[in-house]
């Protein structure tokens, strides 16, 4: 199970799609397919953040979730930086063809928002998902990188220290929920991660517009 989780964390912050833009070599047109289809992710994504927001003000032993979860919708306010840089790519926003990766990964949310999840599984979930995008776009901001300067914009929106800060509490709440999680819910969580991370490996391969 490491073994497994490792490799595909591997995959999911080390694609192909993220190597391009670190060595400059970026395809373009990969980019805008994928801006406009993380938009479209966003806007579900938010709802989702809520959902877990809801979670904590009624399962948490601790002041802190909320102000740590709060903060992490207030960045979502992405929806607009999204529309200033599909306008600076030419990329339409309102008719986007919602590819099929995009639709499972969007209804394995809907799933999570369900009051039934219990709040160790969705808020390892919600750290999952930051953490991947946090770590790849880190990765294209190293020394090193080649990243195209007119990519910089979003690669700084992940990969800034903040956000990596951001990470890092929510990983501490999901840890913290872990430790005194049941041996059920433990599996629950376990398997959650591993979903989220095939889903990002998914929606990464979106980008190449083969798939
Ligand atoms: C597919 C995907 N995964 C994670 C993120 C990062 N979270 C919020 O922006 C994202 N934008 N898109």
């Amino acid at each position: 199970m490491w073994a497994k989780k490792h490799l595909l964390y591997t995959e999911a912050t080390r694609h192909p799609f993220i190597l391009s833009i670190r060595d400059g070599s970026v395809d373009l047109s990969s980019f805008k397919r994928w801006l406009g289809q993380d938009y479209v992710f966003v806007r579900e994504f938010v709802p989702f953040v809520a959902s877990v927001l809801i979670k904590a003000s009624k399962k948490s032993d601790d002041g802190n979730d909320m102000e740590v979860i709060l903060g992490g919708l207030a960045s979502l306010n992405e929806i607009a930086w999204f529309k200033s840089e599909a306008s600076k790519w030419d990329v339409p926003l309102s008719n986007t063809v919602v590819h099929k990766a995009n639709q499972n990964y969007r209804r394995f949310l809907e799933n999570l928002m369900l009051p039934e999840v219990d709040y160790a599984v969705a808020i390892t979930a919600f750290w999952a998902i930051e953490a991947v995008y946090q770590e790849s776009f880190a990765h294209c901001l190293e020394d090193g990188s080649k990243t195209p300067s007119e990519l910089q914009d979003t690669c700084q929106r992940w990969g800034n220290e903040g956000f990596g800060e951001y990470c890092r509490s929510l990983q501490k709440i999901a840890n913290r929920c872990l430790e005194k999680a049941s041996s059920d819910v433990l599996t629950k969580a376990e398997v959650t991660f591993l979903r989220v991370l095939e889903h990002e490996v998914e929606f990464w391969n979106m980008s190449h517009g083969c798939a």
